[in-house]
């Protein structure tokens, strides 16, 4: 933030020291940078903070956030990028057997709020139930399954809100000043000039912003500058990934000046406890929507009681744009609370539109339940978080998008399934001939596919989500390999125990294709139940999976496999296999070979 604090002696410009490093480079989308950190080594960055508070322990819940979305305008496909991949995240620690609380919602005071509900003619409220409606709704169509949806204007919320001022000002780190600044008000802040664009246009939203002076009051940051110093120099991974520590160190560098946290102008928010022609600065209350969804209704809403339901959170997963506020400002209103801070940051990158992030207030948004509805949740999660590398910018295409979910869902993994399934009705009563692991004793392809889920598991962890995808996808690749070197369907041509061999390698395939459905559920959930229930599983068995269900062995001798059905269907391009620039797509070639290849097999 910019501009001058007035009648104040409060402000200081302290000096961070430098943080850690990026690593190498690699491409996908856009530019990518691979980066490596782990949420299973990560190390609790409260231990020289607040020493005798922590308690965390493997019992404890891993709580995960989204970012509680500005409900100024209803959900575009960024918004789901981030509710997506933590759900991924979500879905795998849970597979690892761990209680998950996975946390989302909406952020609804403020000013921009009042301004949007008044444009489309209705209260601040009705305006706010609408659009927070429409983000539930998205979550559903998108398969998003998380366990808390806060919304900051419960009054639960505002209690929360209250105490945690209080709690603030009794440790003497509020105080009134006058203000003046340039402010940004679809950012809801004040901007430093250097970082502004011709005209006092802000970076993000290519907006002018506006001069305002406003008698606030603020929260002494700079008072806890040391404090930050020493969780980011003690925790190197708290920020991720480790390149956008650089950048916070470079805020923090250019000068820590404390920040107002009431607006003397705005109505639509929560009063200030000691002052009611304020309201609380929105980002000052949203943030705390981490800690009141902790709450399930059954304690009083107090800060103790949603503290042992979950706090510290394990991992906070923002956009870049909003880094400042989850990586500055709220651990130090955390330590001036005495609370613990949440245990790792991680802000990705921005889907882009020729170059530029979409973003609501821009209006160049890519509409996600369009997107379902044309083709399908899984399509839409696995395309954004495979193509895009978690982290980095990526730009979105159709054509892209058909030929990756065509050639990985359809083609690889789909019909790798499908022809296999076809085999084996055809030659093996759909019956499974002999257990798994018997079937594979001293097989290579079973220990590459145990080589290939380590790997995926490690990427999990890691937050690499698209190499983890990369892995599973190469598990199918390797298992159309081996179809093709053995050729089942002319060994049983043969009969005897050639017979018996075919029967053998469907069993291996097929078990290869569980480990995929129990591998990749965590980003493709509907495709997965597909894949386990034409394996002959019921769905009920598809909840209770974990991880350890990826080792070798889970298909045994006996089990009856569905009627072969495709699990995902194809994505037919326009004007009979033509795409939209006209020319014939990769990914009908690569249909048309498997017309071939079917007739070959029969
Ligand atoms: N283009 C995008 N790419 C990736 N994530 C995005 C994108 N846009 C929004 N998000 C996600 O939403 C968060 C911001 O939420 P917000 O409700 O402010 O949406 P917004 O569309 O960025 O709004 P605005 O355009 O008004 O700034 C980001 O931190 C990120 O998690």
């Amino acid at each position: 933030m910019t501009g001058r604090v007035l009648f104040s002696s409060q402000c200081a410009f302290p000096f961070f020291p430098a943080f850690r490093t990026v690593s190498s480079s690699a491409s996908r989308l856009t530019k990518s940078v691979r980066f490596r950190h782990s949420l299973a080594s990560f190390s609790n960055c409260n231990s020289h903070v607040h020493s005798g508070e922590d308690k965390t322990t493997q019992k404890d819940p891993f709580v995960i956030t989204t970012p509680l979305y500005y409900v100024n305008a209803p959900p575009h496909m960024g918004s789901a990028y981030t509710t997506i991949a933590a759900d991924a995240i979500a879905r795998f620690q849970r597979l690892l057997g761990k209680k998950v609380i996975f946390i989302t919602g909406t952020d609804e005071h403020g000013e921009k709020i009042a301004t949007a509900a008044a444009a489309h003619g209705c209260s601040p409220s009705e305006h706010c139930d609408a659009v927070s409606e429409s983000y539930r709704l998205l979550w559903k169509d998108l398969d998003v399954a998380y366990d808390k949806f806060i919304r900051t204007t419960d009054p639960i919320h505002e209690r929360i809100v209250r105490e945690f001022y209080e709690k603030v000002l009794s440790r003497g780190d509020i105080y009134r000043a006058d203000y003046e600044g340039l402010y940004c008000v679809n950012c809801e802040e004040y901007k430093d000039e250097k970082e502004l664009l011709e005209n006092n246009c802000c970076p993000v939203h290519l907006k002018p912003c506006v001069l305002r002076k406003e008698d606030n009051y603020f929260f002494a940051l700079s008072k806890y500058h040391k404090s930050l110093e020493e969780v980011f120099s003690q925790n190197p991974n708290f920020i991720q990934p480790s390149f956008r520590s650089n950048e916070v160190q470079g805020w923090i560098n250019s000068g820590l000046r404390d920040f107002s946290i009431s607006r003397a102008s705005v109505e639509w928010g929560i009063p200030v406890p000691n002052d009611k022609k304020q309201t609380v600065y929105v980002w000052f209350d949203a943030l705390l929507g981490y800690i009141s969804a902790l709450l399930d209704g059954k304690q009083e809403p107090t800060l103790e009681n949603a503290i042992s339901l979950g706090w510290p959170a394990s991992l906070h997963l923002i956009g870049k744009d909003i880094l400042r506020f989850h990586a500055v400002y709220w651990p130090a209103m955390l330590m001036s609370a005495g609370l613990n801070l949440p245990k790792m940051v991680f802000g990705h990158g921005f889907l882009t539109k020729d170059g530029m992030k979409m973003g609501k207030s821009l209006g160049n948004t890519l509409e996600p339940k369009d997107l379902v509805n044309r083709f399908g949740s899984d399509a839409v999660r696995y395309f954004f978080l495979r193509e895009v590398e978690f982290g980095n910018d990526g730009d979105y295409s159709e054509e892209r998008f058909i030929n990756t979910v065509n050639g990985h869902l359809a083609n690889t993994i789909g019909n790798l399934l499908n022809r296999t399934l076809g085999l084996m009705k055809k030659n093996c009563n759909s019956t499974v001939a002999v257990d798994s692991a018997i079937a594979a004793e001293a097989n290579v392809f079973k220990e590459t596919v145990g080589e290939l889920v380590e790997k995926a598991r490690a990427h999990y962890e890691n937050l690499s989500l698209s190499s983890a995808c990369e892995c599973i996808l190469e598990i199918a690749n390797a298992g159309n390999l081996y179809m093709d070197k053995h050729s089942p369907w002319s060994l049983f041509k043969k009969g005897g125990a050639s017979s018996e061999s075919a029967a053998k390698d469907l069993v291996i395939i097929l078990e290869a294709v569980r480990i995929i459905s129990v591998a990749l559920s965590p980003v493709a959930p509907q495709l997965c139940l597909r894949i386990h229930s034409q394996l002959g599983y019921s769905e009920d068995t598809f909840e209770a999976l974990t991880w350890e269900d990826t080792r070798w062995g889970g298909l045994k001798a006996g089990q009856i496999m569905a009627q072969p059905k495709p699990v995902f269907e194809r994505i037919e391009l326009k004007h009979d296999g033509e795409d939209e620039s006209g020319s014939i797509g990769k990914v009908e070639k690569e249909k048309k070979k498997i017309e071939r290849q079917m007739v070959a097999e029969t």
